[in-house]
């Protein structure tokens, strides 16, 4: 470009209402003489006139001062629209030209602002001008990428909400100004005691994460939770029993109720209800439509990689959000939007949720949030989405870890307040409706055996599903869920323990990682296959007949529980509500009576209580643990202890309240008592607290009791005592013997059983330390009726040498070990002086046989010549000894192979000396071989050998 002197060049011209105009003069260079009109003002504003648009003239000479555009990019300029040329002049020199016309005179700097400079001035004074303190309270944080920024309007026009229009930028920019004024009044003083708790918190860096927030301060650079390695597990832990949140019932759905469409029953406006009303009126139950490809996506993620049988709920509740935060569309921006979530908990809070719903809502957020993470193209689709949606994940960590905390002071609060609540039900009213409906139940059993009418009416069909359904609820104290996951194949391969039965149930959605064991009583049992037998397949068929018009629907055939429709049951909770309203009996949920029945265990010793809890799967133990204590046996008598609970009768007190121990423990409370007391008004009738109960029942001293269930039991080993094979005795016996005690009883002696089996196992181990496998082999192969593992880890764990030294060799496996030349946990090894030896390779036992020297045996004469005649390599290779007789003998152990082990070196023939360090003692045995006794020399152990040690005998 070249330039005369003088001449101005219209750098761009602005129009008006028609947008930029591409007019010639944008590049034309005009003569000197010509631009002479156009140098002043006036002509500037003539021309613009004339054009009607804004001009801007600049002088060459000051363009070519600068060489060019901003950032060398020559004759492009910012195009920016100045008042009159004296500013145009300025513009180009503070902007353009490089040049920066503040100078600051305390020090060298120049700037090309004047604010700057006098931001810069402050430095030197110290002090802050008004003018300069309004500067500063332009430092805002910008909401989206956590940075300050100097004007953070500007910033977000053109960064952070480029697609936002000016009222919502100018609504978040007053917000972060709210925000800093916030964080300058409040936000600097931290509370020690909070840092304190913080820093004494399982996670402490969440907590001051969560705390700094508090204070207006962000921390950036957290990193996204780690890729979930076991979805399964996840699954499991997320989803604890769906639609029913520890001290409440949330449906998922406000349509959602019962499984079944029986029993016209009146819907009572529950407490549920309202709260489902109120969240409907705060507009936190809307959803979008779960067609939406984003919403279906995230099903099929959890359908097929987490197996979520649930996964509709966890796509509903997502969902929700997602309508909250924008009702036109799903989409993922609501991570643009911290505030939206803040307000959606703010909603449910006011509907009454408890922190707990809210942590599930947190929990399936960040669920989806890790799908679109983890499995979808978003890095490389958008990447600023992407750092969004991950900042916005460690957002609802901190979220979750805060109402966690708060959930669990909720359940603290509100466990503490049950335990001392008196209008607590009993055990007894707890049961009232299986008292009420057994007498119908009962007729419709007998009608299914009475072969003429085999066939139920629909509405029977689904008492007997409502009233079994119940018994797992209430008798047995599962969760809702339980019912709803069990299936046939549990059913069939239930076990059988004497009387009772247990199925396990293992694909269950409650919260604790073991099997949940249901004993069934002998009558509850033949209830499950009548219904299993009769009922079920009725139910199924009916299914089958309207199955052609709902194909993609799940059908029930392998669950227990089947509904009228034949799919399987989704609510156990409803038809347990149902059932109850239809009996017209109190309505309890199985909440309520798994806290009745923990209560009510705190009268038990520890153990008793331990069985229980472990029972109701409330201990939240560690799977592995709850294996161990999961024996038949345990199970059944945990289940015992439940049930002695349950019998707690209501209120046969006398004025004072007291009733007796029997009683209470509902021992001789006949069923007709029960019916009586179980009709009418429950509430009107006095009740003794289960707290009071539990007080007279301490009152009672337990000596008496003790010295009968001991003569109780004497009296049944005369006619039946403890064998190793015997079976348990019958619980008629058992009952015959001592109707209180009859369960004690078969506890004891199932218990003495097991120790006398553990002590017989150990004989056959007692000089060798088997291995458990070897334990379980034979205890199978005796064919005793239990796990064999409860013996094998008895005897395993606490080995020890035992029994006398003279029958070691009746020990079969040491007979075994003689004729094999098999020993374990040895080794041959090179000494530097004494040629080979042998080293252990596992710990013995003192006692313990470490091997035998073997050889062929010979008279001492023999062996005599025998040593005279061999010389170099197989001299000291003959061990002398003295048989049973006293006759001179010894065991020829010249040859380094034996005829009857080619293949192998034996151990006892390498064993080296030592008077000093020596650690085995030969021990000379007899074994009877076919009739013929044979010498055996045993090495024993004299101490405890350590892995490693050489084995040592003085010669
Ligand atoms: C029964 S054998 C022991 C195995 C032998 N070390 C080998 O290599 O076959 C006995 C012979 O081992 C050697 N021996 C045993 N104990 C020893 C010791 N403490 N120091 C040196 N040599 C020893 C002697 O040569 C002895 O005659």
């Amino acid at each position: 470009m070249s330039g005369h002197s003088g001449e101005l060049r219209i750098l761009s011209v602005y129009g008006q209402g028609e947008g930029p105009l591409a007019v010639d003069g944008h590049d034309t260079l005009f003569a000197a003489s010509e631009l002479e009109a156009l140098s002043s003002l006036s002509a500037d504003h003539s021309v613009a006139k004339s054009l009607n648009c804004s001009v801007r003239l600049v002088r060459l000479e000051e363009l070519t001062g600068h060489q060019g555009g901003r950032k060398g990019r020559p004759g492009v300029l910012c195009g920016k629209v100045v008042p009159n040329n004296a500013n145009m002049i300025a513009h180009m020199r503070r902007t353009h030209s490089g040049e920066k016309p503040y100078k600051c005179d305390q020090c060298t700097k120049r700037f090309s602002l004047k604010g700057t400079l006098n931001r810069h001035m402050m430095n030197h004074s110290g002090k802050i001008t008004r003018k300069s303190a309004a500067a500063h309270r332009h430092y805002l944080l910008c909401p989206v990428c956590l940075r300050t920024q100097e004007s953070l309007s500007c910033h977000l026009r053109r960064v952070c909400m480029k697609d936002k229009t000016p009222p919502q930028i100018l609504e978040v920019v007053e917000k972060a100004k709210k925000d800093v004024c916030d964080l300058l009044k409040n936000g600097r003083a931290f509370s020690y005691a909070v840092l304190k708790q913080i820093v004494s918190s399982p996670n402490p860096l969440e907590g001051l994460i969560e705390e700094l927030k508090y204070h207006h301060l962000f921390v950036t650079g957290v990193p996204p939770p780690l890729p979930i390695g076991n979805p399964r597990l996840v699954t499991e832990t997320l989803s604890e029993c769906p639609g029913e949140a520890p001290g409440e019932t949330e449906p998922s759905d406000v349509e959602s109720c019962g499984s079944n469409e029986l029993f016209q029953c009146r819907q009572e406006k529950t407490y549920t209800k309202d709260k489902m009303v109120k969240a409907k009126d705060l507009g936190i139950l809307k959803k979008h439509s779960a067609d939406h490809p984003l919403l279906k996506r995230f099903a099929d993620y959890l359908k097929n990689d987490y197996e979520n049988a649930k996964y509709q709920q966890e796509v509903d509740t997502v969902s929700r959000y997602l309508y909250f935060a924008d009702p036109t569309e799903p989409s993922l921006k609501f991570v643009n939007d911290r505030e939206k979530l803040r307000d959606f908990l703010g909603q449910q809070a006011k509907a009454g949720y408890k922190a707990q719903t809210s942590g599930n809502y947190i929990k399936c957020l960040k669920r989806f949030l890790e799908f679109h993470l983890t499995r979808t193209g978003l890095r490389q689709d958008d990447g600023e989405l992407y750092k969004q949606c991950t900042l916005y994940l460690s957002f609802l960590t901190s979220s979750q870890s805060v109402l966690s905390k708060q959930a669990s002071k909720e359940i603290v609060q509100k466990s503490h307040a049950l335990s001392f609540d008196k209008s607590q039900p009993t055990p007894r009213e707890c049961l009232a409706v299986l008292d009420k409906g057994e007498g119908d139940l009962v007729k419709i059993m007998n009608q299914l055996d009475d072969s003429s009418s085999s066939s139920l009416s629909r509405t029977e069909c689904i008492f007997v599903l409502y009233y079994l359904e119940a018994i797992v609820i209430l008798r047995h104290c599962q969760q809702p869920c339980v019912v709803q996951s069990m299936k046939v194949k549990e059913w069939l391969e239930r076990k059988h323990a004497d009387d009772d039965s247990i199925v396990f149930v293992k694909d269950h959605k409650t919260a604790a990682h073991f099997v949940v064991s249901i004993v069934l009583s002998k009558k509850e049992e033949a209830w499950f296959e009548k219904y299993y037998t009769k009922v079920r397949p009725q139910l199924l068929a009916g299914e089958r007949k309207r199955k052609r018009d709902e194909q993609d629907e799940k059908d029930g055939d392998d669950f227990f529980f089947v509904s009228s429709r034949g799919k399987p049951i989704n609510n156990a909770a409803g038809d347990l509500i149902k059932l109850q309203q239809k009996c017209n009996v109190p309505q309890v949920s199985s909440q309520v009576v798994r806290r009745v029945f923990e209560t009510a265990a705190n009268r038990l010793d520890d153990p008793q209580k331990k069985a229980v809890s472990d029972y109701l799967g409330h201990s939240g133990t560690t799977a592995d643990r709850h294996y161990r204590m999961k024996s038949l046996e345990s199970i059944v008598i945990a289940a015992g202890l439940l049930k002695k609970l349950q019998r707690q009768k209501k209120s046969s007190a006398g004025p004072s309240g007291e009733g007796t121990r029997q009683e209470a423990l509902g021992e001789g409370t006949s069923p007709q008592s029960v019916e009586s007391s179980s009709h009418g008004d429950h509430c009107a009738l006095p009740q003794p607290s289960l707290r009071q109960l539990v007080i007279d029942l301490e009152r009672i001293p337990e000596g008496n009791d003790k010295v009968k269930f001991h003569e109780a039991f004497k009296s049944l080993l005369e006619n039946h005592p403890v064998t190793l094979s015997g079976q348990i005795p019958k619980v008629r016996i058992r009952r015959d013997t001592s109707e209180a005690n009859q369960r004690k009883l078969y506890t004891h002696w199932a218990q003495k059983q097991l120790e006398m089996r553990v002590k017989h196992t150990r004989e056959q181990f007692n000089r060798r330390r088997p291995t458990k496998e070897r334990v379980d082999t034979w205890v199978k192969k005796q064919g005793w009726k239990c796990k064999a593992a409860n013996i094998s880890t008895e005897v395993v764990e606490n080995w020890a040498p035992s029994g006398s030294e003279d029958r070691i060799m009746d020990n079969k496996r040491i007979q075994t070990l003689v004729k094999t030349q098999d020993w374990k946990g040895l080794h041959i090894t090179q000494f530097e002086e004494k040629g080979d030896g042998i080293i252990t390779t596992r710990t013995f036992k003192k006692g313990e046989v470490v091997c035998d020297y073997h050889g062929p045996v010979v008279s001492g004469k023999e062996g005599e010549n025998i040593h005279k005649n061999t010389t170099g390599k197989e001299t000291g290779y003959i061990f002398f000894f003295r048989n049973s007789k006293g006759q001179p003998m010894c065991i020829d152990a010249h040859s380094d192979r034996c005829h009857c082990h080619p293949d192998k070196r034996t151990f006892g023939r390498l064993v080296n000396h030592s008077k000093k360090n020596s650690n085995i003692k030969p021990l000379h045995c007899v074994v009877d071989k076919h009739g013929e006794m044979k010498d055996v020399i045993l090495f024993i152990a004299t101490k405890e050998l350590p892995v490693g040690e050489e084995v040592l005998f003085d010669y």
